[in-house]
């Protein structure tokens, strides 16, 4: 470090002291005016006051122990804070981030400022690395875009002046971007407990324990000129946070780590847990209608008069609440609230969201117009909108004022089977309650059915154990690493699993992952070796890979492509017995089986543009259609296929807002006809429709139409090698994809890197 910070003890004033002064310093963001009170009943309808919001205190949770003020920080660098004190969170890190340079991991509540222990890390790199910071790069990884888009705007503004260049890589980035994350000073994660998400989790781990791995051979190779990496990860309030420090562990041993439990949180949350009755006739479609009947009297009891933040498991869900709602309650305004509400509802596209934005309740999800959606979120961040009904999309750590967050049933909808929610999602959705600076205290509702009620309590008071979810996937990652040269011999393949967390999981919890419990140390290491091998031989057994009698491992032109486009070992296999006579309708009927389109569903607003597309004489369609994802399949096929051969563009649907032609169809209450017929949508991270989807992954270069593109893909000697455009995999989001050789590659993944503004 280039300046030696004064002694801690030193420089802070007690608790109470600093509570005074950042009462009176702190100017927390100020939602103008909008809170939901539901009051009084006039017949059917519902009356509600709005009172104007006031700015609140900042409200700091504390002890006879101080607080850090940002003052203990070179001048140069206290910009990037907006505020003259390290909260309690803070400042209990900020020894172990700021003042030693070990890999660090904390586990604290949902709002209680992580992201400003990222901003201390590189802090302390930048000290580190002498001006011009060329060379410096630090790395965030984020499991969605929408986290990512708001740190990349977030840095760039506190970072631009320092002199650092931002850069947000996503999968929709070009492959050669990624080669500039490439020697990273410092890795950011957050929220490391993702690692127990069946998809997104194991590619993060797998991607930390690449960086790992890499690490440490360099600093075999080169003792003195490597680049040494810092991991810095965070978490909500998770039990074993040692396991995670352990996994970070480097030459000095485990990650320090800090542990704070939900009494830490700097916005005090209540959490409700209410249970309604289900009968066995009931459809889960039914028992969530019902529930909208009840939204106005959990609003006006736990609003507390503040803006009230709905989640809903689907994006009709949603519209459907918002109406009901709109319908059955009425908030009252002041003049200028009903103008600020008529000036954003002026500029909305979609009529019904228009109509009920006046009201005071509006709707939020990935099939909203673009422009609709952002309007809707400054409406809801200013105060002005009372009601907010919404999908998931919004719940990975975006900050908006919401006092009250409403789970509106627990049952979501994956690959069009219904699941209950992950703990995880739970807690970044009730996370969106009480953000700081908007408010000091704030309620959280989750409304479930009466026997899931005993659960969810338990849920939302005790903490369920982080597990590895690598071993479900292993195969595909095993591929990846290969194709990385992270692995190139069977030992490294050993070595490398090892290096995750899977393999402290597995010593601690073996039957998790299907070991037996009386395994001890060596017998579960060589489970573990055993699983390891059977992959490799999995994967070479189709061609995969390649695997000498000396034990070395080369990758293949098939195995390349797996890991490129993160096509999963399944499909492989079923591409593996293409013979190259197939015609279109097999080749697209056999990838409408793989397990990449298993969430695709056909949606009811859809079946129209099916039959267009089927009608239209300029395109080629198939008629055989063997069922729903395969017609689908067939229709993107067709569009993209009839516009290569006829010059004809593609359908018109692939450009238009998805959530248009949805919108129409939907609003209605219970029991009407549109609600039988409807399919359950797959859950949403992206706006496109199903349809989309499938358009989006058919190459559409006049040199790789449908056919031939499969046809690549089987490993005949018929196969003619070419380039190809391959289909874009938008429903996978990964960390990170192994398409280039290198430890910080990532090309599905999302990922903000901050590096030197010189750096090429
Ligand atoms: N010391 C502080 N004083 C005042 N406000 C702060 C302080 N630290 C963070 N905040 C504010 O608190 C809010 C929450 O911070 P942040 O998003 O980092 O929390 P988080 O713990 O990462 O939440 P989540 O886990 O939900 O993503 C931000 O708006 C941030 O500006």
């Amino acid at each position: 470090m280039t300046t030696a910070p004064p002694p801690p003890s030193q420089r802070h004033p007690p608790l109470s002291t600093v509570r005074q002064t950042v009462r009176q310093t702190v100017h927390p963001v100020s939602p103008s005016g909008s809170a939901l009170h539901v009051a009084a009943e006039t017949g059917d309808t519902k009356r509600a006051f709005v009172p104007p919001m006031t700015p609140q205190p900042l409200c700091i949770q504390g002890s006879s122990e101080v607080l850090r003020p940002v003052s203990e920080l070179p001048s140069k660098f206290r910009s990037v804070f907006e505020f003259p004190y390290f909260n309690y969170v803070q400042s209990k890190a900020l020894d172990d981030v700021f003042y030693t340079g070990r890999n660090f991991v904390a586990s604290a509540p949902t709002g209680s400022g992580k992201t400003v222990l990222f901003e201390l890390a590189i802090i302390r790199q930048l000290m580190e690395t002498s001006e011009p910071w060329s060379d410096f790069k630090a790395v965030y990884m984020a499991p969605i875009k929408a986290l990512c888009s708001q740190c990349f705007e977030n840095w760039k503004r506190k970072f631009g002046p320092l002199g650092l260049k931002c850069k947000e890589l996503t999968g929709d980035t070009e492959i050669d971007d990624f080669f500039e994350i490439q020697d990273s000073h410092i890795i950011l994660t957050t929220p490391v407990h993702v690692v127990k998400d069946t998809t997104r989790g194991a590619t993060l781990e797998v991607v930390v324990s690449r960086m790992k791995t890499v690490n440490v051979y360099r600093a075999v190779q080169n003792p003195k000129g490597a680049v040494s990496m810092r991991f810095v990860a965070v978490s909500a309030t998770i039990p074993n946070i040692t396991d995670i420090a352990d996994w970070l562990c480097d030459t000095n041993g485990s990650a320090t780590y800090l542990n704070m439990d939900e009494s830490h949180r700097p916005v005090k949350l209540r959490k409700v847990v209410l249970g309604f009755p289900c009968s066995s006739s009931q459809t889960e479609f039914k028992f969530d209608l019902t529930l909208n009947y009840k939204m106005a009297n959990i609003i006006q009891t736990y609003s507390e008069h503040k803006p009230t933040l709905v989640f809903c498991t689907t994006r009709k869900g949603a519209q459907q609440s918002a109406a009901v709602l709109a319908k059955d309650a009425r908030f009252l305004m002041t003049i200028e609230h009903k103008q600020r509400l008529m000036k954003y509802a002026n500029s909305i596209l979609d009529s019904k969201l228009r109509d009920m934005l006046v009201l005071g309740v509006g709707y939020h999800h990935a099939g909203v117009d673009l422009s609709d959606r952002k309007l809707i979120e400054s409406a809801f961040l200013e105060g002005d909108l009372p009601v907010l009904f919404t999908t998931r999309t919004l719940a990975m750590g975006v900050n908006l004022p919401a006092h009250l967050v409403v789970i509106k049933s627990t049952t979501t909808y994956v690959a069009g089977a219904c699941e209950e929610y992950s703990e995880a999602d739970l807690l970044q959705m009730i996370g969106r309650a009480g953000r700081p600076q908007f408010d000091t205290s704030a309620t959280a509702v989750i409304m479930t059915k009466l026997e899931t009620k005993d659960k969810y309590l338990s849920l939302m008071n005790g903490m369920e154990i982080i597990e590895s979810s690598l071993h479900g996937n292993l195969v595909e990652h095993l591929n990846a690493e290969i194709v990385l040269h992270t692995i190139s011999d069977v030992n490294m393949a050993l070595d490398w699993i090892r290096s995750t967390f899977l393999y402290i999981r597995a010593l601690k919890n073996p039957k998790h992952y299907g070991f037996s419990t009386d395994l001890d140390r060596q017998g579960i290491e060589s489970k573990l070796q055993e699983l390891c091998l059977k992959n490799l031989n999995a994967l070479s057994s189709i061609g995969l890979i390649h695997m000498d009698e000396d034990i070395n491992i080369k990758t293949t032109e098939p195995g390349r492509l797996m890991a490129r486009y993160c096509v999963a070992f399944e499909t492989m296999k079923q591409f593996s017995q293409i013979t190259g006579t197939e015609n279109l309708s097999d080749l697209t009927t056999l990838v409408s089986k793989s397990k990449e389109f298993s969430d695709i569903q056909l949606r009811t607003n859809e079946k129209r543009l099916l039959n267009t597309l089927n009608r239209d004489k300029n395109r080629t369609t198939i008629r055989e259609e063997r069922d729903r994802r395969s017609g689908l399949l067939n229709a993107a096929c067709s569009d993209a296929q009839g516009a290569l051969a006829h010059g004809v563009p593609p359908s018109a649907h692939t450009a238009a807002s998805p959530g248009s032609a949805e919108m129409s169809g939907s609003g209605s209450g219970p029991g009407s006809d549109d609600d039988e017929g409807e399919l359950v949508e797959p859950c949403e991270e992206d706006a496109q429709s199903s349809y989309q989807r499938m358009r989006m992954a058919m190459p559409v270069q006049p040199a790789s139409p449908p056919v031939d593109y499969l046809q690549s893909l089987a490993p005949s000697p018929r196969r003619r090698r070419r380039e190809v455009v391959a289909p874009r995999m938008e429903p996978l989001l990964h960390y990170a994809s192994p398409s280039p050789p290198s430890a910080g590659s990532s090309s599905h993944g999302t990922a903000s890197g901050l590096c030197g503004a010189k750096n090429p």
